[in-house]
């Protein structure tokens, strides 16, 4: 079915609700940010199912196993996650909601464990980046990147070893019970990672107001100056743009770009044939409400 079609089909059923106790990925364990997003967003009411990676998620929804996967797609201080962007492109699955959290960071070791004991840091990527003022100070420490930083914390809980410390939630501190050596190390004290409810369809939840698509363009001057024109005649408001390396082709795009305004069904039937009339490639990834922090949406 082509996109405005499912489009079309999934506004008539507009508002779409939750169905009770849906099955939720996400990328961690008990006590990673991811675990948070998800409780955030479903209010608690939902099944959870941890995986290890990012990737694991959409295999899992592709499968049919679950009914949304959560996946941080960008944070605060540190950009955008590429290889959640890369997936969205791959597996052509919708964003039908999305979750801020923040992620305050601790540097947690095995009770009793001094700073000066410590050899070895285990963290996901980005807990790495996001403390990497904090970490400047320690340049003796060898940083081991890990899967997730709930599933560090819980390594190193389990090594048990006054060598090795994790990079996680306070929270993941307490489920493991390490001692908490730092706290706030995040060099942002405002670091908020925004996470995306993903699914299989299109689902339209109660006011959606942003919508996120991707293309690739033409390689030809003046493309996305076009592209980013209609916009601008639509009264839209371009909240993000970003760009992955298209991998069949060096040094060619795929844009992804975030919109919010007063969008109506009317809006996106009109808008997205103008569109995909002026680029090679387009995908539709959602139109979902906005993060607020009352957000009740989905529920
Ligand atoms: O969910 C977690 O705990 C993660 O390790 C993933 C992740 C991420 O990839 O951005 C989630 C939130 C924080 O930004 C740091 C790490």
């Amino acid at each position: 079915m082509n996109t405005l079609d499912a489009l079309n089909q999934a506004f008539l059923v507009y508002p779409q609700t939750l169905k009770q106790k849906p099955r939720v990925a996400y990328a961690g364990t008990r006590g990673s940010y991811g675990e948070e997003a998800s409780l955030s967003y479903f209010k608690k009411d939902c099944q959870l199912f941890p995986f290890k990676t990012f990737e694991d998620v959409f295999i899992a929804l592709n499968k049919g196993n679950i009914d949304y996967g959560v996946l941080p797609i960008e944070n605060s201080s540190t950009g955008s996650i590429a290889a959640v962007y890369d997936l969205l492109s791959q597996y052509q699955y919708f964003i039908v909601g999305e979750q801020e959290i923040h992620a305050r960071h601790c540097l947690l070791a095995p009770q009793g464990t001094s700073l000066a004991s410590i050899e070895e840091v285990y963290s996901h990527p980005q807990g790495f980046s996001q403390s990497e003022e904090f970490l400047r100070d320690y340049p003796q420490w060898k940083c081991i990147p890990y899967y997730n930083t709930a599933i560090a914390a819980a390594y190193v809980a389990e090594q048990n070893n006054p060598k090795m410390a994790a990079i996680a939630s306070k929270q993941a501190g307490e489920i493991y019970n390490l001692e908490i050596l730092a706290e706030n190390i995040n060099f942002s004290q405002t670091n908020v990672t925004r996470f995306v409810i993903i699914s299989r369809n299109i689902e339209l939840f109660q006011d959606p107001g942003q919508v996120s698509i991707a293309f690739h363009l033409p390689h030809r001057p003046g493309a996305l100056y076009e592209i980013i024109g209609i916009f601008s005649v639509f009264s839209l408001n371009l909240c993000k743009i970003e760009s992955r390396p298209l991998l069949k082709e060096n040094w060619e795009y795929l844009f992804f770009i975030d919109f919010t305004g007063n969008i109506s069904q009317n809006t996106l039937t009109n808008l997205i044939p103008i569109i995909q009339e002026k680029v090679e490639y387009f995908q539709f990834l959602g139109y979902y409400p906005p993060y607020s922090e009352n957000n009740d949406t989905a529920l």
